[in-house]
């Protein structure tokens, strides 16, 4: 957990030092325009959030309303036109290590083995090869893919790719793994035996995780919380914790509860659509 010192006055005008939980990252005010100022396309606006250490938060939002402009910015890969975003409290203006992404089209490099990819970034940054085989071996093992270890990406399914991605990102132990539509391309059964997988992963290594889908019932069976982005100008419509089991498995699906998250959501999203249709 990341902590933080804060002074808190109390009652008989003392001040003590606590310490705090702190946001892993803080968005403030954000604002992204393209094009010129002849011609300009505001992506988001005044968008505000705050995650944990530790989260699973995903975001959701109709179309075009700006969740990869989010991402991207936290990623380091576009400038905000205004606000400002934090990992640590450290200001986002470039890509950097300490952010692992994942995108929807297969990014592993198509000329190196499955271990290779996964041990590449470990040996950018130097990492002994006894250190670095110890680590692509954990993570093959938890991307169930040590059999595969020699093959190449275009010998892979697409899941098995995604799988290999995921292990990539982890493996270089990033503050916070961005990942922006990861299943999107996937086949249903597919992405349910991964999203199930992402969740276990989660458990266990506990990354702080922003989460870019579409999906409504992948948003709420993976994340401990959701924010509802609204469509243009796009902000933050609804911030909805999700207070499921910890240990998930697909039956969570067919749950009372579950449906209910699902069913708050889609009205969210619906609400939306409809003000789109009066414009
Ligand atoms: N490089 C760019 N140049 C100009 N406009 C852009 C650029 N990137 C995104 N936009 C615009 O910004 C808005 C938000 O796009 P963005 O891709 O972030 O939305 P999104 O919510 O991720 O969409 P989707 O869910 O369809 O992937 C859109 O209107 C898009 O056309």
């Amino acid at each position: 957990m990341f902590w933080k010192k804060k002074n808190v006055a109390r009652g008989n005008n003392t001040v003590i030092e606590v310490r705090v939980a702190s946001s892993k990252i803080v968005v403030d005010n954000l604002r992204k325009a393209y094009g010129s100022k002849e011609k300009q396309t505001t992506a988001i606006d005044n968008v505000s959030i705050e995650i944990l250490d530790n989260e699973f938060v995903s975001i959701v939002g109709p179309s075009g309303c700006g969740k990869s402009t989010l991402l991207r910015i936290l990623a380091g890969l576009d400038e905000a036109t205004g606000g400002t975003a934090t990992v640590d409290d450290t200001l986002i203006d470039r890509p950097g290590a300490d952010r692992g992404m994942v995108f929807q089209s297969y990014t592993l490099f198509p000329w190196l083995t499955v271990e290779e990819n996964i041990q590449f970034g470990l040996k950018i940054k130097g990492i002994p090869k006894k250190q670095a085989n110890e680590i692509v071996d954990r993570y093959l093992d938890i991307i169930k893919l040590k059999p595969f270890r020699k093959s190449y990406p275009k010998e892979l399914s697409g899941g098995m790719k995604q799988r290999v991605a995921i292990a990539r990102a982890l493996a270089n132990s990033p503050k916070v793994l961005l990942m922006d539509e990861p299943f999107g391309a996937l086949d249903s059964q597919t992405k349910s035996e991964m999203q199930l997988l992402m969740r276990q992963i989660w458990q266990v290594e506990k990354p702080t995780v922003v989460f870019i889908t579409h999906d409504i019932e992948e948003a709420v069976f993976l994340s401990t919380r959701i924010y509802v982005m609204s469509g243009r100008p796009s902000g933050i419509k609804a911030n909805i914790p999700i207070y499921l089991p910890y240990r998930r498995s697909i039956s969570l699906k067919e749950t009372m509860e579950f449906m209910g998250y699902r069913h708050k959501l889609t009205a969210l999203l619906q609400e939306k659509e409809e003000s789109i249709g009066l414009e």
